[in-house]
């Protein structure tokens, strides 16, 4: 995938619209969106476009340092975020939080 583009499962649309949804944690793949950059967003399932999102930090975290503080960014709570997170990324534990802004 290039870093101007990324993408998130449909499930997680209505929150990142509605602003309740402010991070992303993503495996090493994903670490290099670059912050200040902007990158065209699309569903999962069926490449369908739906915002652009501004890059604001990538940061490095290992799994058992995932928060209370992380699942509020989420808009989930934190056993949710555990388990959503062991289920797309079952295989590893050193991830990456890439924190953005909507832009439109
Ligand atoms: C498509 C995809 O991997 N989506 C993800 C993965 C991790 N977090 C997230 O919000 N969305």
């Amino acid at each position: 995938m290039s870093l101007s583009e990324m993408t998130f499962f449909e499930r997680f649309e209505a929150d990142i619209l509605s602003g309740k949804k402010t991070i992303t944690i993503r495996d090493a793949s994903e670490k290099d969106y670059a912050p200040g950059s902007c990158v065209q967003v699309s569903t999962f399932e069926d490449n369908r476009r739906f915002c652009q999102l501004r890059i604001d930090s990538v940061t490095a975290l290992e799994f058992e340092q995932l928060s209370e503080r992380h699942a509020e960014q989420e808009n989930m709570t934190l056993p949710q975020l555990k388990a959503v997170i062991r289920d797309i990324y079952p295989n590893t534990d050193s991830l990456y939080v890439v924190a953005f802004q909507l832009v439109n």
